[in-house]
């Protein structure tokens, strides 16, 4: 191996964190290598958030023009996959090439290595026979990768992540999905409009588990609505492979078969293998616990889904964001997490943000909910078939302030950007009660629960 190569800073992994730390550093005149062994971009351009979201784009398509009759007239709907599949080929993905996010790293003056980094020492970084020395520091933005849960018979079969449900050119005609979480629900409700007979199988007593009560009632109620079959509180204990599908037995001693099975029983970080031992770390940790820089250790950040803060690419780009602050000495504000947006893009879409009722309670909280139906508000009654949802708002009374929201409708992600200023921002409750909220708008519902505190 040769004489290790001066530079200012090391990021290991270019995904939506990686790259976005990596490339505005460069930017700024840091001498920056980038090292990515798959794609940049991660999992949100190639397998995530843009590929699923045409998929829903498209099977939200689909089910609007379902509702015509009554609405409109008549609508003969006839499903095609090869429209999806060739968007996510050929706008989304570029047939799953990164020649154009390289070109921007390197355009800002970076040094891009394509390989599997490891981390050999205090600022030290290794790829095969290349080795680096960061005399400010190491960025680890290594995401996550699905989590393969040790069920009898399921390894070493040709199983689905959300990888290989994105790739897909064809569907198939029945689909097991494991994992009633945001992956699972929204793949699920996806296939089924194209139609995919689906079932969902969740180990919880309900559906999106972390959310609201109502939040898995609205989902499991979407799913149902459109043919998908949902399991909750049974796990998969055994599963085998044949030429037609697979068959699943659940610890309920029945048995579900589908030609193919969704694995998307969340997610975890890539942090084995990485070398994080040579500098004092815990490779066996669930994730790297920063401080509100995004430090880990002296000279090494993390941002991302690694953090374990929330697996979301706008958690991914305020982190990066700070973390750039912080290594540039620029200051400004440190991360901050009590208003934590989500979005699940199901339709209904599921939008949440803060705590949860229950987190309220759990942290001791004086809580009151206020809450308000959409189908039973005037733009619900307007809108007619597709208006299921609900706002409901968590109140810290002693204080005066909204600590969690949760907006479900038919654009309750849209809906959430309202209430997650109001977490945020600490806006008085009784500001909130004194706003107008235009009519006849889903968002008047906000109104409605406030008037119902
Ligand atoms: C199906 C699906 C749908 C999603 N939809 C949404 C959504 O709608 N909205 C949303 O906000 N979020 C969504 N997410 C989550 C989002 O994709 C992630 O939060 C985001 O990609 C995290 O970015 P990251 O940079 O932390 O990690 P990643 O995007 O995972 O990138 C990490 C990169 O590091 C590389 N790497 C790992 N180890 C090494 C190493 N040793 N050497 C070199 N490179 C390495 C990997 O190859 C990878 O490219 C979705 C995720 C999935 C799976
Ligand atoms: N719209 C979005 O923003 C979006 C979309 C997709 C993914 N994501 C991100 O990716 C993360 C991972 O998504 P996910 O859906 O894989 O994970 P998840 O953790 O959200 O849900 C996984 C579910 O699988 C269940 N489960 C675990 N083991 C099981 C088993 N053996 N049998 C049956 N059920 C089992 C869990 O109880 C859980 O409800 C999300 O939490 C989110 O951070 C975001």
């Amino acid at each position: 191996m040769g004489e290790a190569q001066q530079v200012d800073v090391v990021v290991v992994g270019l995904g939506v964190g990686g790259e976005e730390v990596a490339g505005r550093l460069a930017q700024a005149g840091l001498s920056v290598v980038g090292v990515e062994h798959t794609l940049v971009g991660g999992e949100c351009p190639y397998w995530g958030c843009i590929p699923t979201k045409m998929m829903i784009r498209a099977g939200n398509a689909l089910a609007e023009a379902r509702r015509i009759p009554g609405l409109a007239g008549a609508a003969q709907v006839q499903p095609d996959w090869a429209p999806v599949a060739r968007r996510i080929r050929e706008q989304a993905t570029d047939t799953w090439d990164d020649k154009v996010a390289v070109d921007r790293f390197t355009g800002h003056g970076g040094q891009f290595v394509r390989g599997r980094a490891t981390v050999t020492g205090p600022g030290r970084v290794r790829v095969g026979e290349q080795e680096w020395v960061a005399g400010r520091g190491i960025v680890v933005a290594t995401g996550t990768t699905a989590v393969i849960p040790p069920i009898d018979g399921l390894a070493g079969t040709p199983y689905w992540t959300n990888r290989e449900a994105v790739e897909a050119e064809t569907l198939p005609e029945t689909l097991l999905v494991l994992g009633g979480g945001a992956i699972g629900l929204e793949l699920a409700q996806v296939m089924a409009r194209f139609g995919v007979q689906v079932t969902v199988v969740e180990g919880s007593d309900r559906l999106l588990a972390m959310e609201e009560p109502e939040s898995s009632e609205t989902a499991a109620a979407a799913l149902a609505a459109d043919g998908v079959k949902t399991l909750t509180g049974v796990r998969a204990e055994h599963v085998t492979q044949a030429e037609g599908g697979f068959t699943v037995r659940l610890s309920d001693g029945s048995t579900l078969t589908g030609e193919r099975l969704l694995v998307a029983t969340g997610r975890a970080a890539r942090l084995a293998g990485l070398g994080l031992e040579t500098i004092g770390l815990d490779p066996s940790a669930r994730f790297l616990t920063t401080d509100d820089r995004m430090r880990v250790a002296e000279g090494v950040w993390a941002v991302g889904d690694v953090t374990g803060n929330g697996a979301f690419t706008h958690m991914a780009m305020y982190e990066a964001d700070v973390a750039v602050r912080d290594i540039l000495g620029q200051g400004g504000p440190g991360a901050d997490y009590h208003a934590k947006p989500r979005v699940t893009f199901t339709d209904p879409e599921i939008g949440a943000v803060g705590l949860t009722e229950r987190q309220a309670r759990d942290q001791g909280l004086d809580v009151q909910i206020g809450f308000s139906s959409l189908p039973s508000s005037s733009r619900g009654f307007v809108h007619g078939p597709g208006n299921e949802g609900f706002i409901k708002l968590v109140v810290d009374r002693s204080r005066g302030v909204l600590v969690g929201a949760t907006s479900a409708g038919p654009s309750g992600g849209e809906m959430l950007g309202a209430l997650s200023v109001a977490v945020k921002a600490e806006v008085p409750v009784a500001t909130l009660q004194a706003t107008i909220w235009a009519y006849p708008t889903f968002h008047r519902a906000i109104g409605d629960a406030l008037r119902s505190l």
